[in-house]
């Protein structure tokens, strides 16, 4: 019996009872290890690289990924704008970027209410692909155990295409520099912003010189990450590395643990600490430090750096006040976990006509209130967490010409709203005119200490 069902399992579907779970958990059991324990492994590394403050982690992709749209297309659109952002934040702040899609796994998902209702029809809510449709109709929303072999499938064949992509499909180095162009003329920026542009192209130049004549940048090392939701699933598919006897979560390489399933003593805490992948663990604005103590000494007892990340997602409102306690609470503990600043959870609001949306603003507000309490406290700010795509959708507003007018044209979310490609590059010249500044406070504080001394 898995360790979990005797535990507190919130979030979970209510599958129905029969046999069809149990067969489906059996069939998953007897399938072969999505992930192989050396890519976690080396994913872990990686991010140990992130933890002593060597690297940043950008981790990004669907909110909700679907069945219809894992697409070779779709799945190379996220890996493209992901590519480009680490290329962007590279480039600004000298630190190599880990890069961990939310993808191939991302298909389950907690939900606010049990029920939706509209035009005073009332029907489940949708749970993710791996559970129901999204389609609202009772047929559609009916919950299917069946779906999980699916995801399989669909998270296998995804990461096939991410496999092809890897090694074969380089960035277009000088393509990059004209699109950063092209933003900088669409979009109303500031004398700073172009100047920011104009290094990051001489520095793209520069790449695309030195890689040579197809001025092509290679893909690095890529992983895939998803909410490690359904327990089910995620349990069915443990692997044992014959190498070690570790248990690996075997479903992607990183696993993470929502805000809503982060209970220190719950099973979702149970079955991460069970895993030797890399773990991550959302923090919302509920999250108090002793919680997150808690939560550091459960999931990474050895103090191992790169196994554990927090992920603040606590609002652009919140941040700087909520954030310090929760670092300093860690890190006065001898923790090396990882914080990464997640700017989309703490700031969904609802449009005029009903859309979920998100203002660019408030990503940025969250960013860099983010970026500026690990600069005052003197603690490495390890990345970000993003809902995006590749695609040229109209999900959040505030940026790359996407009003509350415009959500309507192409909002293709299946649940919460997603950055597009260009309010992605967007953010990440932002974030990389944050680094510009704090290197450049930093030397001015490193000249008065050398005036003064
Ligand atoms: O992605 C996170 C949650 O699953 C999502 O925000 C829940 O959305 P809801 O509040 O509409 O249920
Ligand atoms: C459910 C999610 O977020 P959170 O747990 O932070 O609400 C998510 O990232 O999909």
């Amino acid at each position: 019996m898995p360790t979990w069902r005797a535990e507190r399992a919130p979030h979970q579907p209510d599958w129905p009872t029969g046999p069809d779970i149990v067969a489906v958990e059996t069939e998953l059991a007897g399938y072969p290890p999505l992930v192989a324990p050396r890519e976690c492994d080396r994913l872990r590394g990686r991010l140990a690289d992130v933890s002593l403050g060597r690297a940043m982690l950008l981790q990004g992709g669907d909110c909700a990924e679907t069945f219809a749209k894992a697409t070779p297309a779709s799945v190379r659109g996220k890996l493209r704008c992901l590519r480009e952002m680490a290329v962007i934040l590279a480039c600004a702040s000298g630190l190599g970027v880990v890069q961990v899609g939310r993808i191939a796994g991302q298909y389950a998902k907690p939900r606010s209410r049990p029920v939706e209702t509209r035009d005073g029809v009332t029907l489940p809510s949708y749970l993710g692909d791996a559970v129901n449709d999204v389609e609202f109709t009772e047929d559609a929303r009916r919950i299917d155990p069946y779906r999980l072999l699916r995801t399989y499938r669909s998270s296998a064949d995804t990461l096939d295409e991410i496999s092809a992509l890897i090694g074969h499909d380089g960035i277009d180095l000088t393509a990059l520099h004209e699109q950063i162009r092209e933003m900088a003329a669409r979009g109303p920026r500031n004398e700073r912003h172009q100047e920011l542009i104009e290094k990051i192209s001489v520095a793209l130049r520069f790449l695309a010189g030195y890689a040579g004549a197809d001025s092509d940048l290679r893909a690095p090392d890529f992983y895939s990450s998803h909410e490690a939701l359904l327990l089910n699933y995620e349990t069915a598919l443990v692997r044992t590395d014959p190498r070690t006897g570790d248990d690996y979560g075997s479903s992607g390489h990183l696993l993470w643990i929502g805000e809503r399933t982060r209970q220190p003593d719950g099973a979702h805490v149970a079955f991460a600490a069970r895993v030797r992948n890399p773990v991550a663990v959302k923090l919302g604005p509920t999250a108090r430090p002793e919680e997150a103590l808690a939560l550091a000494e459960r999931l990474d007892p050895d103090r191992e750096p790169g196994r554990l990340t927090f992920i603040a997602r606590l609002g652009a409102d919140r941040v700087r006040d909520l954030l310090p306690p929760l670092v300093e609470r860690v890190r006065d503990s001898g923790s090396p976990a990882i914080w990464i600043c997640d700017p989309m959870h703490g700031n969904t609001i609802t449009a005029p006509d009903g859309h979920k949306t998100r203002h660019f603003d408030d990503i940025l507000r969250e960013v860099r209130g983010f970026f500026a309490v690990h600069h005052e406290l003197g603690t490495h700010a390890g990345g970000l967490h993003l809902e995006l795509t590749g695609e040229d959708v109209t999900e959040c507003v505030g940026s790359s010409g996407v009003g509350f007018d415009d959500l309507a044209t192409r909002y293709e979310s299946a649940c919460d709203p997603r950055l597009n490609h260009d309010q992605s590059l967007h953010l990440a010249l932002e974030l990389a005119m944050v680094f510009e500044d704090q290197a450049a406070e930093n030397r001015r504080t490193a000249c008065a200490v050398s005036r003064t001394s």
